[in-house]
């Protein structure tokens, strides 16, 4: 993990991912988005059950792509630092735990597409959000083209990407970006891992089926989804999981699942 730039700290079953550069806004640059990726990989085997996502500072939660480090890129080294940023979000995306963005500042460009990569975003009042790359001559390239009109719908998300007009904390809860109203920002992390501590508390497997269910089903029909839905759900039931925790409830106590592997092998 390159914790200069990314530092990692583990809590309990809670990973807690700042990136690390407030001289420069927490900017992405390469070595950011080789810590995230490592954060990722890590998940399957080192029990982590939710991950929180932050930047250090006040002043913002990230800036966007690290534009030094594009000013020197010639096309191809800018079509393999696409590719990495869309696949390291994509993996983010999909990790089968949740992530949930602790937006402490501005979360400008390719640090917005982090935001909507994540499973949901918890803003402090100082959280501004924004996709200013087409005044750039720019796009926005690490999925932000896709992603906010599918979170907000398309005229919103049009107004954001073309006019480059930066989302309030109010308004992005306003606009669904956001479960819960703005916080302040000394209660953002309290907040952030408030949320995770919960989800912790839940199934494992059937937080992970739920993620995997949202995800596939995104672009899916509703016919194919609600098989999908059905798949999912059986598996579920067929679980150690769900018979701990329907016989918790009857014998009115806290749940004790077993962990993700332990339940996989009980299967
Ligand atoms: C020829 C170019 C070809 C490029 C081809 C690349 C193609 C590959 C693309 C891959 C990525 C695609 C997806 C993502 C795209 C993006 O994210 S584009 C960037 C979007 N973000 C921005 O546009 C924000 C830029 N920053 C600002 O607007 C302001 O800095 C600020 C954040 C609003 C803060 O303003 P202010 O308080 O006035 O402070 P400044 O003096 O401006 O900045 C302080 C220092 O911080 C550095 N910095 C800020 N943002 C960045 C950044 N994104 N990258 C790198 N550095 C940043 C700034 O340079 C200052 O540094 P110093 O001058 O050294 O003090």
């Amino acid at each position: 993990m390159t914790d200069d730039v990314l530092h990692a700290e583990r809590t309990g079953d809670v990973l807690t991912l700042t990136i690390n550069r407030p001289k420069a806004f927490n900017a992405l640059n390469a070595a950011v988005l080789d810590g995230l990726a490592d954060a990722v990989s890590d998940v399957a085997t080192s029990g982590v059950r939710a991950i929180v996502v932050t930047g250090s500072g006040e002043k913002a939660f990230c800036a966007g792509a690290d534009l030094k480090e594009l000013a020197d890129l010639d096309v191809d080294q800018a079509r393999v630092l696409l590719a990495r940023g869309q696949g390291v979000f994509r993996s983010l995306e999909r990790c089968g735990v949740p992530v949930v963005a602790a937006v402490n500042g501005l979360a400008l460009g390719g640090g917005f597409e982090l935001v909507l990569s994540c499973t949901f975003a918890i803003v402090s009042h100082r959280a501004s959000l924004g996709l200013p790359e087409a005044g750039l001559g720019l796009i926005p390239g690490y999925g932000g083209t896709q992603r906010l009109p599918r979170a907000v719908g398309p005229q919103v998300a049009a107004h954001v990407m073309l006019t480059g007009e930066r989302i309030s904390a109010d308004r992005a809860h306003a606009l669904g970006l956001a479960p819960l109203p703005p916080v302040a920002p000394e209660e953002l992390l309290n907040s952030a891992h408030d949320v995770a501590a919960r989800i912790v508390s839940k199934g494992p497997l059937a937080v992970r089926a739920i993620l995997e269910a949202m995800d596939r089903g995104r672009d899916a029909s509703l016919e194919t989804g609600l098989a999908l839905e059905a798949s999912l759900a059986v598996a579920a039931t067929a679980g150690a999981e769900s018979t701990e925790g329907v016989a918790a409830f009857l014998e009115r106590r806290d749940p004790r699942f077993p962990a993700p592997d332990a339940t996989r092998e009980a299967r």
